[in-house]
């Protein structure tokens, strides 16, 4: 790759201005790699329901700081970030795209509803943009996306992750997490059920179903001894099988998230941006 790295930055001319809507961890990381200049992006606005949330990015930015969704998508942006909320899908991605912008979705879970799917996808069509869903934490999106052009049998997902990063979701649950002493199956169920009661863990699971057009098992494991989030992957079709394990470091600012998933919306991000994208 050594004989590619004389064209970094070549395409300054193809800069892309950025806004962003929730200021937590993703966004964090964005913002960091768009100050180092690894990407050909510059961050024009932040939105978060928290300010002090968006002024802390702002300060390594120096995007504007809005004060809602509505003054964020006036702005001169190409590209809106939602690194919200499964719930906040639906608004930010309507007017982000009615204010002829295109949509990067981090919290795909939103997707399981699929008539808000349709919705975006003919809204997007009408307006001649773009939503971009990334592969987010897990790997292996460009295989089962062509396996899905055959007949696809069988999508399982079986996700452990540290109890912290699933304590939120298990309070609400009402399973008290200080109690799990080893590793305990705390969801088994289909792609419906696990977003609706992990709607911060397992967007990945709504990202397998989409991209092999199949609703996926999901097994959800907390373990108290491990230090990574672990997502497998099976996927038997036509074409073939394919199993996939990742080991995500999670992100200190919020332990529920994969660095991973961070980078890649920043890869997504890095790709719409320069004139050659890698893979499928
Ligand atoms: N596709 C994938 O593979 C992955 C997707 N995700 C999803 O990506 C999204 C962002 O993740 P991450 O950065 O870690 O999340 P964080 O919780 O670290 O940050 C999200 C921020 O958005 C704010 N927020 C929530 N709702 C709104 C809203 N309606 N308008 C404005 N701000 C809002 C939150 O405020 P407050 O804290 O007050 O709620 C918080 O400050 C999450 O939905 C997450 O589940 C995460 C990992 C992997
Ligand atoms: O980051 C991860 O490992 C997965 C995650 O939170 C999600 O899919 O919502």
């Amino acid at each position: 790759m050594v004989v590619f790295s004389k064209f970094k930055n070549r395409y300054s001319d193809m800069m892309l201005k950025i806004g962003i809507v929730g200021c937590g961890a993703i966004a964090s990381f964005i913002s960091k790699m768009v100050v180092k200049k690894k990407i050909n992006a510059k961050i024009v606005a932040y939105y978060d329901k928290n300010i002090h949330k968006a002024e802390k990015l702002s300060k390594i930015t120096n995007a504007e700081v809005c004060s809602s969704v509505d003054n964020l998508v006036e702005k001169d942006i190409d590209l809106v970030v939602e690194a919200a909320s499964v719930k906040a899908v639906e608004e930010i991605a309507i007017k982000a795209l009615s204010n002829n912008k295109d949509i990067l979705i981090m919290s795909v879970g939103a997707f399981v509803d699929k008539e808000l799917f349709l919705k975006l996808y003919n809204l997007a069509k009408e307006k001649g943009r773009k939503i971009y869903l990334p592969s987010g934490a897990v790997a292996g999106i460009d295989a089962i996306k062509s396996l899905a052009l055959g007949k696809i049998e069988e999508v399982i997902l079986k996700t452990t992750k540290p109890v912290e990063g699933l304590k939120e979701a298990l309070e609400n649950k009402g399973v008290d997490p200080n109690k799990i002493k080893e590793p305990t199956v705390v969801f088994e169920g289909d792609v419906f059920d696990a977003i609706k009661q992990f709607p911060s863990n397992i967007n990945v699971s709504v990202m397998l179903s989409i991209a092999s057009e199949f609703p996926a098992k999901v097994v959800i494991i907390a373990d108290p001894k491990i230090k990574t989030n672990n997502h497998e992957i099976f996927v038997k079709s036509s074409i073939g099988t394919l199993k996939v394990l990742v080991k995500n470091v999670p992100c200190e600012e919020n332990p529920k998230t994969s660095a991973l998933a961070a980078y890649s919306a920043i890869r997504i991000i890095k790709d719409i941006s320069e004139p050659i994208e890698i893979g499928t």
